[in-house]
């Protein structure tokens, strides 16, 4: 055996999974091979074997010449991944749909993608209700759940119309039921088992799922997230992901891709708890982050989420369905727009693509063609008024008025810490010198059980009132205006006109600091007709003339609607 030490010129971010040893058989000796300094990042994945025929031209301990390495070796092999394409539980809900989602992917001969799938249709929607029904429904009825019954015949219908081995998930269907048998037996299901159990459907449709490429000749990999590097908080049902993420993600995937090529196909959603080693979920809908954070850990080039609708659209397309897409985004708006409930991204999923500043593009798999929603950086945000319109329902508004007089200091940060300390956090804020109205994050709030909530808020309240007059008022509705708040007077007036018109009354309104979002608080039940008159208003109106406030700031312009929409 000897040792060889060289290098060579490979740029990586992660030198550590460079330096590794090989084993020549041609030349019987294992050379330690440090890849060191740094010039051309694209050949970073196809080094090793490139480097491998070079060095089994050398005698065991020669010095190879960089240069020669570099012209000898770098001319062909598998080239590094180039994207993520997540695909949504509709956009694999069904045997003909993996098919086609395989077909799309392989219509993009020129990407090495890293492939992010959610669970099939809504089997994690039925998971969660066979859970919650087995707590009571008796360990002998486990097996009549309608909700079993209707996973197992999905994954069932789905290997045999695949063509695929049964044996792919056989043991997962075998291992849910015994687990339900569990929660049957045991009578609860705590948040961990609850992440445990949901862990099935994004475990059985990766595992589907590459058979089928298998199948047809496609070298892929199958990946659980939770094995693969994800490493997330203890919080089940909702878990954070941690910094150490990045680079076990990258060293996996990267070192798998060098060492033998294959598409990796990983599990949306999953993490793994860094101090229990439990099984833990992203919430839901987080298989859009997990394709984020897969995207910043390897320094892709795009993040690609595939859904059933044609990108991200101007409002939810159930409250109104002459909604249409919006072609670009900033990752500013992408996040307000997802963090004030627009459930087609996840509210954590732009973080990691804006700290890589890497573009996310939001795509129809169900219509590829069509352009999609580009999310980027910074856009030309000189014509544009609104982009989107948000609805979050449900939400828990609270007016605190200080008992004291004016001009009392700290007011605020007692009121605040009265949040902190019960871990409760609030998303809209206006306030005065001496009173406060604040909506609470109701994503905090349900993952609690109800009960819990409802003594929850009666002891936030309990604790304000030591200090101030409160007023809880329920089923409230954020209503968030996106787009460019330097037109805050234009969208204002028009959104005001409109409102008042339906004879709508809004009880707080917050412009933020991030000045992408003005949100509206009316009624849960004006809130629907308030949405479809204000897309009326902002973008299917045919008023030819509109008064703004010019970009330049001086004065006011007269211009036409049309030529100020996105
Ligand atoms: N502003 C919006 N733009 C696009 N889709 C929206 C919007 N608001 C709500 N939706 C809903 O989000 C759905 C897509 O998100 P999701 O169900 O999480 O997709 P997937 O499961 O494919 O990842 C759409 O089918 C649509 O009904
Ligand atoms: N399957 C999980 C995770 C997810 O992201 O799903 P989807 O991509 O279908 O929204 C859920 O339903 O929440």
């Amino acid at each position: 055996m000897a040792t060889l030490s060289h290098f060579c010129a490979v740029k990586t971010p992660y030198p550590s999974l460079f330096k590794r040893n090989v084993h020549f058989p041609q030349l019987d000796f294992v050379a330690t091979i440090t890849f060191g300094s740094v010039q051309n990042k694209s050949v970073k994945a196809s080094c090793c074997e490139r480097v491998q025929r070079v060095i089994c031209k050398a005698q065991a301990g020669d010095i190879i010449d960089p240069k020669q390495t570099k012209n000898e070796s770098f001319g062909e092999g598998p080239g590094e991944l180039t994207c993520v394409m997540k695909f949504g539980g509709s956009s694999v809900a069904s045997a003909e749909r993996m098919r086609e989602v395989a077909d799309l992917i392989l219509s993009f001969p020129e990407e090495r993608p890293v492939i992010v799938l959610s669970a099939m249709g809504k089997t994690t929607s039925n998971l969660l209700l066979a859970g919650e029904k087995a707590v009571s429904c008796g360990v002998s009825n486990v097996s009549e759940l309608q909700e079993l019954a209707c996973i197992k015949e999905l994954h069932l219908r789905t290997i045999e119309e695949l063509g695929v081995e049964s044996s792919t998930i056989s043991k997962h269907l075998l291992e849910l039921e015994q687990l339900l048998n569990g929660v049957a037996m045991m009578k609860e299901l705590t948040p961990r088992t609850k992440d445990y159990l949901v862990s099935f459907g994004e475990c059985m449709s990766t595992r589907l799922f590459t058979a089928y490429l298998n199948k047809l000749g496609v070298k892929a990999l199958q990946y659980d997230a939770f094995e693969m590097g994800i490493i997330t908080t203890d919080d089940f049902t909702n878990a954070e992901i941690l910094e150490a993420t990045y680079s076990a993600v990258a060293k996996r995937l990267t070192g798998d891709w060098m060492s033998d090529p294959a598409i990796p196909i990983v599990t949306g959603f999953l993490g793994k708890g860094w101090r229990t080693c439990a099984v833990t979920t992203l919430g839901r809908g987080g298989s859009d982050l997990t394709a984020t954070t897969i995207g910043k850990a390897l320094g892709l080039r795009e993040i690609q989420v595939w859904k059933d609708v044609d990108g991200v659209l101007t409002c939810d397309p159930n409250i109104y369905p002459r909604a249409v897409s919006v072609p670009y985004l900033t990752f500013d708006e992408a996040a307000e727009l997802a963090y004030f409930g627009a459930q087609v991204l996840h509210p954590q999923s732009m973080r990691p693509a804006r700290e890589g500043d890497i573009p996310v593009r939001v795509k129809n798999s169900y219509n590829p063609k069509a352009p999609g929603t580009l999310i980027v950086k910074t856009r030309d945000m000189s014509k544009a008024v609104l982009t989107s319109i948000v609805l979050k329902r449900n939400v828990t508004m609270l007016d605190i008025a200080s008992t004291r007089m004016l001009g009392q200091f700290g007011f605020l940060a007692k009121v605040f810490s009265i949040f902190e300390d019960l871990g409760i956090s609030v998303d809209v804020v206006a306030t005065s010198e001496v009173s406060i109205s604040l909506t609470l994050d109701p994503s905090k709030l349900w993952s609690r059980e109800l009960i819990q909530q409802a003594s929850e808020l009666d002891h936030v309240v309990e604790e304000l009132e030591k200090i101030a007059v409160v007023n809880l008022l329920q089923n409230r509705s954020i209503i968030s205006l996106i787009g460019n708040v330097q037109r805050s007077s234009l969208i204002l007036e028009k959104a005001f006109h409109v409102l008042h018109t339906n004879g709508v009354n809004v009880q707080m309104i917050s412009q933020g600091a991030s000045k992408v979002n003005i949100s509206l608080i009316v009624n849960d039940n004006e809130a629907e007709q308030c949405v479809r008159a204000l897309h009326e208003t902002f973008f299917e109106s045919d008023l030819s003339e509109l008064v703004w406030e010019s970009p330049s700031g001086n004065g006011y312009v007269t211009t036409p609607l049309s030529t100020l929409a996105n």
